[in-house]
This record gives structure tokens, C-alpha cells and sequence, in this order.
């Protein structure tokens, strides 16, 4: 279904640039490479000032911003997600509501309780010895994905929440909901030049931040193919940077349900229709194979054809939709193309089962699957990580696995620097036993 994408990419249009003629968007609003440079010159002034402000104050702001999004700005936020992402009123709701804030809540506690933690010296005459957090040196670039507005929230802003200064490129079919969220970052006293709101074209945005010397880091979720290339990218120009930029990725992922034959067939029913097709499967998390025992199939099958054939597919503001149009016409035609395969092939999977009791089934497998997966999830459906109860991150191919949602992730924004101060001046260079 891709009806709804003209009237989306109209709303967004008028409401993003409403003084702007819509059939112009991209020639107007997108930042040339000459735009994405100044906004660079940009930052580093901005990041002057802005490294001085405390963290406590920085917490402050992002609080004060969580509570604007829970209260005044909340509708705002679900609405632009549902119009220009194409989400229902759930799934807006579970992720550029609850989801953002929880980001910009935990993240600020996490940062916080980690930034507590202070080196000692058992030396009487090392009068200063601690560890100072500071942000990176030069700006971080955060490259954001349709599929989550929290994603393009925490990406830009938990590295601005840490000192760092941002240029955030949000993903083209995502536009109206990051808008928001800058927005309502900027009333809750973000300073202008921490974070620059920059829509681009995709590779004149990566070759421009990838040439820069400046370049501190890069925060990326999206698919494998692009981190590649960024990452392919920052190794060639290596040789002109300041410093080794930090590559944080989220990507795509394969993700899998494994069901044991004594496992409850309802409940896979329900979690596999639900991680399969909620978002129409536009989760990196989505379940998109699946394996079942031969002994519950033809269970699981009739139930799945019966729990589909309820399932509506239909305009997002109508609250009795399970899912709505796909992203935009690219991701329509691939899908089909999918469906197209799979009509033609003649082959069918192989599944195969254990032969152990319920619970040694479960350590085998978490054993045996181990290096498979960032979020292992048992009973469950594949989809549905929780900030702070399941910090998020892929294996393999999936991600750099830094974990979003989780205590590591603020300080991996920080540039650690191991501060000693020693007022005994040094006499000698032998050592006691030496004299
Ligand atoms: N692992 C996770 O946490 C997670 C979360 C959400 C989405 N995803 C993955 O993201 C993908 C869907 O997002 P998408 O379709 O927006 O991915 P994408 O790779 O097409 O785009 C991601 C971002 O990169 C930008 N981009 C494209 N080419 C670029 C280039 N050469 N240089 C710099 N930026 C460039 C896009 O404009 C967009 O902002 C899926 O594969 C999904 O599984 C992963
Ligand atoms: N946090 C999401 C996945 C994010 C990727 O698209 C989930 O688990 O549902």
C-alpha cells in the first residue's frame, strides 16, 4: 500500500517549508556540500562554549526536554511520526513518545552514574588524580533511519548531551518528526550550533563529514550497505584527520524465530504475526525467518492464515489499522519484487528440531546461538526492545552493538583524559635500591 505517500510528502513539505513550493523540496531544502561545510565551521565554534557548560546543566536540559515531550509537545511528536512515517497510532505512540523520552531520561541518569566513578592513587604526594569526560574533539555527525524517530533522537543528542557538538542528518522520509524533536530540543535550551538539523542528500552528506579533518565520530543507524560506505570512507581519508573518528552503526538485521516443538502455539502465532508485520516489518528487529518444528506446522499455519486474514491493513489515523502504506515507492517495489520471488521459487524451508526437555533446550541453544544475535530474546518475539530493560545493539553484520538504551552508550561519547597533579618535584632518575 502506497497511497498514503503523496499526502505524507505533501504534509510534510508544508508544514517543514511552508513558504517553500512543494515540487522544490529537494532542489531547495537539501544542504549542498557547501552547506554541510559551514555548518561544520559552525559546530567547532559552537562547541567551544558549549563544552563549558556543565553536565549538570546539560542533564537539566534534557529532562526539561523529556518532560515537553511528555506533556505539551506529546501529540506533536505522535503525530508527525504517524503522518510522515506512516505508523499507527501504537506504534507512534511506543516509539516518538515513550521511546524518545525514556532515551533522553535514562541516558541522562546512566551519564550521570557513570560519570561518578573517579580513579585513585594510594600516592600521599599525588595531590590531584581523576579522570575529566570531556567531548570529543570536532563534531560528530549522527546519520538517522526512517524506521524510529527516538533513533534520530538519541543519535544526535545523547553525543550533545555529552559535550559533543552534532550535525545531524535525519533520513528523507523521516523529516517532520526530527523537525519536531529539534524543535522542542532547541525550546528546552539547547543552544543553537550544538546540534545543526541538517537534511541532505545522502552520499553529499557522508563524502563532505568523511573529508573533514574535524570529524570526531559517527553516529549511524541504517542499513549495511551505507555504514560500509561511510566506514570504507573514513579509512581512505585517515591520513588527513585529527584524530581516529569513533564509528558507532546500528544496521539491518535477519532476525529469527526459533520455536521448539513443545513451545505454546498461540503465543508464537501472536508474537510471529507481531514482529513480522507490525510496521509493516520496517524494524531492523522484524522476525524474517522463521523456524518451525514439522509437529506444529500445519498448527501454526492454519492459525497464522486466521490471525492474518483480521488483520487491517489501512490509513494510520483510523485506530483499528494492524499496519498502514510501506515507507515509500522504493521500499513498495522491492517488497513486491519479494513476493514475486517467492511465487516463482519451488523450494520450501527445512526446519529442523532438538530432542531435549524444555529447559536444557533453552542453554543449548543460548550456548549454540551465542555470537548469532546482540538481543537474544527466549519466549518471546523478536521485536520490542525496551529502554533500559533491553539495551539494544546488533552482532555480526547488524551493528557495532554499543547498545542503545543502555549505561555504556553516554559515555562512549567521551573523550576520557587522566588528570594527575604530583607537588613533590622529582630529584633523582635511580631508583632507592639502585643508590
Ligand atoms: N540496528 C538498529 O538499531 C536499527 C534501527 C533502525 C533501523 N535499522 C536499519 O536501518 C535500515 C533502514 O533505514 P534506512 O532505509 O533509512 O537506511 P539507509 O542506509 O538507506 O539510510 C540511513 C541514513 O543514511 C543516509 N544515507 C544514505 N546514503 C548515505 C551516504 N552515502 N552517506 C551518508 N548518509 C547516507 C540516509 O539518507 C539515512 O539518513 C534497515 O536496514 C534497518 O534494519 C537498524
Ligand atoms: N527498538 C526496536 C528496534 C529498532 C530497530 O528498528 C524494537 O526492538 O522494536
Amino acid at each position: 500500500m502506497i497511497g498514503d505517500q503523496e499526502h505524507r510528502t505533501h504534509l510534510i513539505q508544508h508544514q517543514v517549508m511552508p513558504h517553500k513550493h512543494s515540487h522544490k523540496l529537494a532542489k531547495f531544502y537539501y544542504a549542498t556540500s557547501e552547506l554541510v561545510q559551514k555548518a561544520i565551521e559552525t559546530a567547532l565554534q559552537a562547541r567551544v562554549s558549549w563544552e563549558r557548560v556543565p553536565l549538570k546543566d546539560k542533564f537539566d536540559m534534557w529532562l526539561k526536554a523529556a518532560d515537553l515531550m511528555a506533556g505539551k509537545y506529546r501529540q506533536d511528536l505522535n503525530a508527525t511520526t504517524m503522518l510522515g512515517q506512516s505508523k499507527t497510532i501504537i506504534q507512534a505512540e511506543i516509539d516518538s513518545a515513550a521511546e524518545l523520552i525514556d532515551f533522553l531520561r535514562f541516558n541522562a541518569l546512566y551519564a550521570k552514574e557513570g560519570t561518578k566513578w573517579q580513579p585513585r592513587s594510594p600516592e600521599p604526594n599525588v595531590t590531584v588524580n581523576k579522570l575529566r569526560l570531556r567531548g570529543l574533539e570536532g563534531f560528530v555527525a549522527a546519520i538517522s533511519p526512517f524506521n524510529f524517530t527516538a533513533i534520530g533522537g538519541n543519535l544526535a543528542y545523547t553525543p550533545a548531551m555529552m559535550g559533543n557538538v552534532v550535525l545531524w542528518k535525519p533520513s528523507d522520509t523521516a523529516i517532520l518528526s526530527n523537525f519536531t524533536i529539534y524543535k522542542i530540543m532547541r525550546e528546552a535550551g539547547v543552544p543553537g550550533g550544538v546540534v545543526s538539523f541538517i537534511p541532505s542528500d545522502g552520499p553529499v552528506f557522508g563524502d563532505t563529514v568523511t573529508k573533514s579533518p574535524h570529524l570526531a565520530a559517527i553516529n549511524f543507524t541504517g542499513s549495511v550497505p551505507t555504514f560500509q560506505r561511510l566506514w570504507a570512507q573514513v579509512g581512505e581519508n585517515l591520513p588527513n584527520m585529527r584524530n581516529f573518528p569513533r564509528l558507532v552503526g546500528e544496521c539491518g538485521g535477519k532476525n529469527y524465530h526459533l520455536v521448539h516443538p513443545s513451545a505454546d502455539v498461540t503465543s508464537v502465532v501472536n508474537g510471529t504475526i507481531r514482529s513480522a508485520f507490525e510496521y509493516c516489518g520496517q524494524k531492523c528487529s522484524a522476525c524474517s525467518r522463521a523456524y518451525f518444528p514439522e509437529s506444529l506446522w500445519p498448527e501454526i499455519k492454519e492459525k497464522l492464515l486466521s490471525v492474518q486474514k483480521e488483520l487491517k491493513v489501512g490509513d494510520v489515523r483510523e485506530p483499528d489499522s494492524f499496519m498502514s502504506a510501506v515507507i515509500d515507492a522504493k521500499a513498495f517495489k522491492r517488497i513486491t519484487g519479494y513476493i514475486e520471488h517467492a511465487k516463482a521459487s519451488s523450494k520450501t524451508s527445512i526446519i529442523a528440531g532438538g530432542k531435549y526437555d524444555d529447559r536444557s533446550w533453552l542453554t543449548a541453544a543460548t550456548e549454540a546461538l551465542k555470537d548469532s544475535a546482540g538481543n537474544f530474546y527466549i519466549n518471546d518475539k523478536s521485536t520490542g526492545s525496551v529502554v533500559a530493560q533491553q539495551p539494544f545493539g546488533g552482532a555480526r553484520l547488524s551493528g557495532t552493538n554499543d547498545k542503545a538504551g543502555g549505561l555504556q552508550y553516554a559515555l562512549r561519547w567521551t573523550s576520557p583524559q587522566a588528570i594527575k597533579q604530583t607537588m613533590v618535584p622529582l630529584t633523582d632518575i635511580k631508583y632507592p635500591y639502585m643508590v
